[in-house]
């Protein structure tokens, strides 16, 4: 009988998602529509208000000034103190939405204890909402009329849909729930027809839902918090997790360990968060086109 070799990092290991690799792909093709938009002088500008200083939003900032720049879209960012007052944001955004140059805005999240997310969000125009955060492109979403897409969300579905990951009738779980990727990414799921658990750091029991999940997807920012035994044979592992252990970014996956069981897994950095930046780009460019009344 010949003898049978399993070379190690074939069949029996994870498949590594490129996040990064898929981003530059995309950005070649946005390169040609910004340049398409520049010959009818118009100029793709959005607006990022990051209030005091969150550490993932500031790699979010870091990495849309360097991508915005190789696509040729403007990135105009507010840095603003961590004791900003509602009403000085309220202004701000009262005057970027008047600004007819702007195309987009963003309030960068999570913002300091004092600020009104929700009030202020709302009081951003929905023609300019980059993030899909307003409550009309949030209904819109959920009814399947996207007007925008949140931009980790949609990087997401783009990185299944490249590596031909099905999802009808599986069992996605995700952990977390926030406004930008939680609750969205539950609409989108649901929307491809699969049955969707939503769990978060208060759930119970986490692990008696991710070992039942055919894709799992860990957003809740903690280190560690998926873990080999927690999850079936052939898992496929999403990372969003952004945490900053003894100066080295992480995910919410322990890495090492899920990876000989997993049959797809983005690794952080170089997974979804390269996906973010370049898909908030193709907002942008959606946004602006839509603005000045050309097809997308
Ligand atoms: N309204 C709002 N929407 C967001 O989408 C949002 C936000 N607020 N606040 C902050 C978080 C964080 N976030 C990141 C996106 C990309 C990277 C990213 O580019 N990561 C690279 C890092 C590479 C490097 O370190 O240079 C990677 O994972 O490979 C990081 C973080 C979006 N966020």
């Amino acid at each position: 009988m010949p003898a049978i070799f399993i070379e190690e990092g074939n069949d029996l290991m994870g498949k590594i998602l490129d996040g990064k690799a898929l981003a530059n792909l995309r950005a070649d093709k946005l390169k040609e529509k910004v340049t398409d938009l520049k010959k009818q002088n118009i100029i793709p500008l959005f607006c990022v208000i990051n209030i005091g200083d969150d550490p993932g939003s500031k790699v979010y900032v870091r990495t849309k000034k360097r991508r915005a720049k190789s696509v040729g879209i403007i990135q105009k960012i507010y840095q603003l103190p961590t004791d900003e007052q509602q009403s000085d944001l309220l202004a701000l955004i009262d005057k970027l939405n008047a600004d007819p140059k702007v195309y987009g805005i963003m309030i960068q999240l999570p913002a300091p204890k004092q600020i009104n997310v929700n009030q202020a969000v709302e009081r951003i125009d929905p023609n300019k909402d980059v993030d899909c955060l307003t409550p009309s492109n949030v209904g819109r979403l959920w009814q399947g009329n996207h007007f925008v897409e949140p931009a980790t969300i949609d990087g997401i579905m783009a990185l299944l849909d490249h590596y031909q990951i099905d999802l009808k009738s599986k069992d996605v779980v995700i952990i977390g729930c926030s406004n930008i990727v939680g609750k969205p990414l539950a609409a989108l799921m649901l929307e491809r027809d699969a049955t969707v658990s939503v769990l978060h750091l208060e759930t119970k029991d986490i692990s008696e839902y991710t070992k039942r999940a055919d894709v799992l997807i860990s957003a809740a920012g903690q280190a560690n918090l998926v873990t080999a035994d927690m999850v079936k044979d052939g898992v496929v592992v999403i990372d969003v997790g952004i945490n900053h252990i003894r100066g080295h970014l992480v995910g919410d996956v322990a890495f090492d360990d899920v990876l000989p069981k997993a049959s797809y897994i983005t690794p952080v950095p170089g997974g979804v968060g390269p996906l973010t930046v370049e898909s908030l780009m193709e907002q942008v460019i959606k946004l602006t086109r839509r603005a000045n009344g050309l097809r997308e």
